[in-house]
């Protein structure tokens, strides 16, 4: 397995540090590194996509440090807020630019439609990237970023200004890469509810350090708290008052707070045992500032 590693990463810009002491370990799979604006989210790609060299530290692939080895580097692929795309050429012609920057080989003609197969955008190939809509430029540029076949790709918020529909779509793609193709992606957003869709392993980034790093369930029971909404038939105020829940209705649902899934069962049950037919049982996602407060109340 083909491993990536922050050693104590600490870095800034004119001597200004913004990260400070990273520790990280990133595999194959789906990474999403939420924060707020100014966390220092694109400061870390930036230092993981071999772009902005560490003050202090190493950012290592498999025990190479990639500032010190450009093979290794070239493992790795970023797509960063603005894609790099020319509006006024061709899909084709900016790929076949990205190709020669790359020096690829001369197969990059067909691993190009290629490529464009795999993404649904094989007709468009011709059309000049000023003409397609947001989502397909997306895509386009993501296709840049896997030209030369990186094990671990960096996506600096790369759903933003996608309507739900697109961003949707965008985000079966990514899963798709990263299981037809073993990859390691890295994914960074402000939306905790496509972080809870995606990830794998979250990274919470708040003023230039980790807060937290670990799997979903982990970062669950580290805020020690899932929000429950429950569409039932009846009043279930009186039993859920008596099992010691707290509960108020907002949109239709029942909202109650839970410390583990287990507890979600045993109010299902004991509901259903009190004759309250459950319509609904949904988490209901905190939003990322309910999040990153109840992170920093516990550092
Ligand atoms: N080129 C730069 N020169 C100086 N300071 C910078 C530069 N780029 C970013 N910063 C500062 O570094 C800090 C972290 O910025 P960064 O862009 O990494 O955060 P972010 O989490 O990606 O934010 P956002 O969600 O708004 O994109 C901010 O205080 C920002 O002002």
């Amino acid at each position: 397995m083909i491993i990536m590693e922050l050693r104590d990463v600490t870095l800034g810009y004119i001597g200004k540090v913004i990260l400070h002491d990273i520790n990280l370990v990133l595999n194959s799979g789906m990474n999403v590194v939420l924060g707020p604006n100014g966390a220092g989210k694109t400061t870390l790609f930036r230092v993981c996509s071999g772009a902005l060299k560490p003050y202090k530290g190493e950012v290592l692939i498999n025990g190479i440090d990639i500032y010190k080895n450009v093979k290794i580097k070239r493992m790795i692929g970023y797509l960063p807020h603005r894609d790099g795309l020319m509006s006024e050429l061709t899909v084709r012609e900016n790929l076949m630019f990205y190709a020669m920057v790359y020096n690829l080989n001369n197969d990059v003609a067909t691993k190009i439609v290629k490529l464009a197969r795999e993404f649904g955008m094989e007709n468009l190939l011709d059309s000049p990237v000023a003409s397609l809509s947001h989502g397909q430029r997306r895509r386009v540029a993501l296709m840049r970023v896997l030209l030369h076949d990186p094990q671990f790709l960096f996506l600096d918020e790369p759903s933003n200004g996608l309507d739900p529909l697109a961003a949707k779509n965008f985000r079966s793609l990514i899963k798709d890469l990263i299981h037809s193709r073993n990859i390691g992606v890295t994914y960074s957003t402000h939306n905790l509810y496509e972080a809870l869709e995606l990830a794998e392993n979250v990274i919470v980034i708040n003023h230039g350090r980790v807060v937290f790093k670990g799997s979903l369930e982990d970062l669950r029971h580290f805020i020690g708290r899932i929000k429950v909404g429950l569409k039932v038939r009846g009043n279930p105020v009186t039993i859920l008052n008596s099992m010691g829940y707290d509960t108020y209705q907002d949109g239709g649902l029942w909202i109650v707070e839970v410390k583990s899934e287990d507890e979600i069962g045993n109010i299902v049950k004991e509901l259903t045992k009190h004759n309250i037919i459950i319509l609904v049982v949904k988490e209901i996602g905190n939003p990322l500032e309910d999040i990153l407060e109840q992170l920093s109340d516990k550092l």
